[in-house]
């Protein structure tokens, strides 16, 4: 090595090993470099053999770091070409035109470099291409002999640090993962602390018969029920019971995230996509791959979102915002909402289309006013969980009298006003007995869908019965016997249903199917 090549060589190495930020210490090895090698871009490309996709790393220009990602499938002819690299002597050549060396033609296309001639480096570590480092000049340029022997001198601390970006972007993407995983077993911590469904073998027992009917599936579940009622909480128990159980449960409030930022948030974006997007982000439906994703408020998503979940659910893949790879998608969706998505299609504010892929298998959750008798149940697991959260110690015991109050309220807010006021009433509680007061006040308010009748109040064990069964009536669409009728649900002979529903005077047979409503399965 000569005195001048051996100055060159530490000089460049400070700057190409100088940051952690690849982008930095390319643009600073840019400017040195452009002393003795014409270039006005320089670029660190990788070809994925496991994805076979070609990806410019990192691009850099006379105008600075250039930001938009170029991610593009890649030919059986750049393969071969790279095989054939052991047997090729020079690590270090140049194209006269780099959109007619496959190698670099996809790349060259997108970042508008076709024309240019250009020089190439095949990075190599251990024996193995790990990428390529292009140079690129105006178009009249020509390279010399010179600057491809200055170059080749750089390229293992090139390869070097491609190689060490490769890795920290792997720990990258796998602490991701980590995290999901967090939250993941956070969540399950959750359920096995309390988290359970209160009213299984009760008031929700007809609705758990269906979740588990279908928890083995990987069919779309839409989830039917006024706001409260736990329509979460049955999407939790559903994806706890399915096979995919020890994969994410992602949830996505569809009412809460602004129009602007679905896309990104759903299907994730590429660094450089748009203002801000500074790292490549994966989106919900990336993060729930081989889980469950839970659309709550799914009647809330606008038009344009629409489209696009649709083609989702069809094509089960998705495109990064800004990306050009498509990624193959392994998801169980269930979707929530407490809108009649009837009524919106027909105000045309819902497409059908989806509206037919998700509810292939509709479950509908009764309001707490239809399953009084779990209100007991629930009031006493809201008092231990949030006198634990609330650090009281003993948990305080409920007044005479108290419990009846609460079956007589109407909870329009369902599930969630109760606990609400089961906090409530901790807060107010003085050592004495819990009382429920302030219920009165709002006793007369109107149930929050006004598509659902006020159920009987009474704990008379007649009209309880008439309740319960009324419930699974709906559950099964006004079907009695077969599979997934009242009957089987009740877990009684079809016989004894009818003979109790005539008893009880439910109406019941062909013309009563219509009482149990068109969205309830
Ligand atoms: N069966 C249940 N057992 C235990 N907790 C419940 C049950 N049902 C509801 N809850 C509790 O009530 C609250 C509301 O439930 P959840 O968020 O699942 O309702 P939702 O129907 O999804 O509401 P929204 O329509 O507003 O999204 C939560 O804190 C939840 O833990």
């Amino acid at each position: 090595m000569k005195t001048n090549d051996d100055q060159f060589f530490r000089e460049a190495v400070s700057r190409i090993c100088g940051s952690d930020n690849i982008e930095k210490a390319l643009q600073e090895c840019f400017f040195f470099l452009k002393h003795y090698i014409p270039m006005n871009q320089v670029i660190l490309n990788i070809f994925d053999n496991t994805t076979n996709m070609a990806e410019a790393v990192v691009r850099v220009s006379d105008d600075g770091i250039l930001l938009d990602s170029i991610i593009i499938p890649y030919t059986r002819q750049v393969k071969k070409d790279m095989e054939a690299y052991t047997s090729r002597s020079k690590r270090v050549w140049m194209v006269r035109r780099l959109g007619d060396y496959e190698g670099t033609r996809h790349i060259a296309e997108k970042s508008g470099t076709a024309d240019f001639p250009g020089v190439i480096m095949d990075l190599d570590l251990d024996g193995r291409i790990i990428g390529k480092l292009t140079i690129i000049h105006g178009k009249e340029t020509r390279f010399s002999e010179e600057h491809l022997r200055l170059l080749e001198i750089l390229n293992t601390p090139f390869a070097f640090a491609l190689s060490h970006h490769l890795k920290h972007r792997e720990i990258r993407r796998l602490k991701d993962i980590v995290a999901d995983n967090q939250m993941y077993y956070q969540e399950e911590l959750n359920q096995i602390s309390g988290g359970f469904v209160i009213g299984a073998d009760s008031g929700l027992k007809p609705v758990m018969e269906m979740v588990r009917r279908v928890a083995h599936q990987d069919s779309p579940v839409l989830l039917i029920g006024e706001t409260g009622v736990g329509k979460e909480v049955i999407a939790k128990a559903l994806h706890r019971i399915s096979p995919r159980s020890d994969k994410p449960f992602i949830g996505v409030n569809c009412g809460a995230i602004p129009e602007s930022l679905m896309d990104s948030e759903l299907f994730g974006h590429e660094k450089g996509a748009f203002t801000g997007a500074a790292v490549r982000k994966r989106g919900r439906f990336e993060r729930a791959d081989r889980g469950s994703i839970f659309l709550d408020e799914v009647g809330e998503l606008k038009k344009e979102a629409q489209v696009r979940l649709l083609r989702v659910l069809q094509e089960k893949e998705i495109e990064r915002v800004g990306g050009t790879e498509t990624l193959s998608m392994d998801i169980r969706v269930i979707a929530a909402t407490h809108r009649n998505l009837e009524e919106m299609i027909r105000d045309k504010i819902f497409r059908e289309d989806l509206y037919f892929r998700l509810k292939v298998f509709p479950i509908y959750i009764p309001p707490l006013r239809e399953r009084i008798l779990d209100i007991p149940a629930l009031v006493s697991h809201f008092i231990q969980k949030k006198s634990v959260d609330m650090k009281l110690g003993i948990p305080p015991s409920i007044a005479p009298g108290q419990i009846d109050k609460l079956m007589e309220y109407q909870w329009p807010g369902n599930v969630r006003e109760l606990e609400n006021a089961v906090e409530r009433a901790l807060i107010l509680y003085n050592g004495q007995q819990l009382q429920f007061d302030g219920l009165e006040a709002s006793a007369s308010a109107a149930p929050a869908s006004p598509q659902e009748a006020p159920a009987p109040t009474s704990l008379n064990l007649d009209e309880a019965m008439t309740q319960h069964i009324t419930q699974a009536l709906k559950t099964a669409g006004g079907k009695i016997h077969g599979p997934g009728g009242a009957a089987e649900l009740l877990g009684i002979n079809p016989m004894t249903l009818r003979h109790r529903l005539k008893k009880l005077g439910i109406p019941f047979g062909r013309a009563a199917r219509k009482n149990y409503g068109p969205q309830r399965p």
